[in-house]
């Protein structure tokens, strides 16, 4: 044990926390999703408080979240102690990358125990070791994002002496734990393009130099609010879009800003946007506003796979695109594994986003009908775009939300082979998924962002008689909790249970 934790002892460890106190914790354990795992020892036997964002042999100061009878929940306010297995990494530490200081293989080992353990208490999988497939790495451990999003704040937390200054020009990202405080990135973090965060300070004193305000958060006043930039590893460019409210808007020359934009990163500049966004609601989105192009493209165009795609500022695509198409290639196996051809079988390709997944399958099928569906709008309009740049046209797109599509086509029902789920974090609600299951497909390949609710669904899909025959995991998100899982599940009649069995 560390020698500066004080582990206390007391009758009735429960009453050690209470919510919202802040507590120093040594983590000796991990749990699923990133959370490292503390105890406080009682007469009662341990009580036991998970905080998010920690490692092994850290010892840090949280805050009490939740508290249960047996556990708490808790926040992670500061690292004070790194744990023995971190290691000095060359970037600036942001609350995104809690694990950055974490050699990539430790991560790996770590999410891969943790994750199976969740189809074990959560799916009831207690033979998940026989059904695991494969951990697949991410072939970037370090700047694999394509999006970033840094805010401007005049209130920053200075991280060299960890004070808060007022009347700052702080442009980066949110300290831990706060909204309205930012730490200013002065060298890249490891996540996003090295060129763009270590040139980021640049871009600082520039817009400072223009005298116009940091946006105030607290007071939602100000004028420079966001900077979002997207990438394309394909091209070797950025878009930027520069968020701002109109207050200030005609001291701004945002053509001057263009121009030494295009003198600090040369050519890699695809476009540069500006947006007016007065929209101060807490959920509204950054990017929403009254936007305009200043120079430029306002798309970049990513490959993958060998397919070409479009990407516009608020388009959907993969965050990770090298390690999504090992991810893609995974789910291919999985469609096509044993003989399952898909030639004159309807696929679906439910949650489909931009379109990617049914757009790969097409260039790997003769005469399959695939049918597209997600909900955004905007994301269809994208997959049909894209579909047409690649010259597919074997994919139909839908704009629907897929529960009410199943029911408004009920003509798919029994002649699906193969179905393709990439649901939101929050999985299918069971009574989409029921509609799903009532297609009568008989292979379902599922990819989830969320592991948790995949092991909660996969009980569902057991239920109706699909075995769950193999799993792979992908490490979509180095350095955070976040883990991809992609799952083949198989029906067998023999394993459908009746009402009275159920
Ligand atoms: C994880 S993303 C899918 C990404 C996509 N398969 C890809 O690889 O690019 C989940 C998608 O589900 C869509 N979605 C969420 N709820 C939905 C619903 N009820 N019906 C249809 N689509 C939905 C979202 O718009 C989002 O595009």
């Amino acid at each position: 044990m560390n020698p500066f934790t004080i582990r206390i002892f007391a009758p009735n460890s429960e009453t050690l926390v209470n919510r919202g106190q802040e507590i120093e914790l040594e983590i000796t354990g991990f749990a699923f999703g990133g959370n490292g795992i503390a105890k406080l020892g009682s007469e009662k036997g341990d009580y036991v408080l998970f905080v998010q964002n920690t490692f092994p042999g850290q010892r840090v100061l949280a805050k009490v979240n939740k508290k249960k009878k047996r556990y708490a929940e808790c926040k992670l306010l500061k690292v004070i102690e790194r744990s023995p297995q971190e290691t000095k990494v060359p970037y600036q530490e942001i609350s995104g990358a809690p694990y950055i200081h974490v050699p990539p293989a430790l991560q790996e080992e770590h999410k891969q125990t943790t994750t199976l353990d969740i189809y074990r208490r959560l799916g009831n999988f207690q033979d998940i070791q026989e059904r695991f497939d494969s951990f697949i790495s991410s072939p970037n451990h370090y700047n694999y994002r394509n999006k970033m999003e840094y805010s401007f704040s005049c209130i920053e937390h200075d991280i060299e002496t960890d004070e808060e200054i007022d009347d700052a020009f702080a442009l980066g990202f949110k300290h831990r734990g706060t909204w309205w405080k930012v730490e200013s990135l002065n060298k890249e973090s490891g996540l996003f393009d090295a060129e763009w965060e270590n040139k980021l300070k640049e871009v600082r004193e520039y817009l400072k130099a223009t005298g116009l305000p940091a946006w105030h958060p607290p007071r939602k006043e100000g004028f420079f609010r966001h900077i979002v930039v997207r990438k394309s590893f394909d091209q070797d460019q950025l878009l930027v879009n520069l968020v701002t409210s109109s207050v200030g808007q005609e001291q701004f020359d945002a053509e001057a800003f263009g121009e030494f934009l295009k003198t600090t990163f040369g050519g890699r500049i695809a476009g540069f946007q500006h947006t007016i966004n007065d929209n101060v609601a807490d959920r509204a989105k950054i990017e929403n506003g009254n936007c305009s192009l200043v120079f430029g493209s306002n798309i970049v165009v990513e490959k993958l796979l060998g397919l070409e795609f479009e990407i516009s500022m608020e388009s959907f695509f993969q965050t990770n695109p090298k390690s999504a198409e090992r991810l893609y290639n995974k789910a291919m196996d999985y469609v096509f594994e044993g003989d399952n051809t898909l030639n004159g079988e309807v696929v679906m390709d439910l949650f489909c986003g931009t379109g990617t997944i049914g757009q790969i399958l097409s260039t790997r099928t003769e005469d399959a009908e695939i049918i597209g569906v997600d909900i955004v709008e905007e994301a269809i309009t994208d997959a049909k775009r894209n579909a047409k740049r690649n010259g597919i046209d074997k994919v139909k797109f839908y704009a629907a939300d897929v529960g009410k599509f199943l029911l408004e086509y009920p003509e798919y029902q029994g002649k699906i082979g193969t179905i393709i789920l990439d649901p939101p974090r929050a999985g299918i609600a069971p009574k989409t998924l029921k509609k799903v299951i009532a297609l009568g497909a008989q292979r379902i390949v599922y990819i989830s962002c969320n592991p948790s609710t995949q092991a909660r669904d996969a009980e569902q899909l057991r239920q109706a008689g699909y075995d769950m025959r193999k799993l792979s995991l992908v490490d979509q998100f180095p350095h955070t909790g976040h883990i991809e899982a992609v799952a083949q599940f198989e029906f067998d009649a023999s394993m459908v249970k009746t009402e009275e069995e159920n």
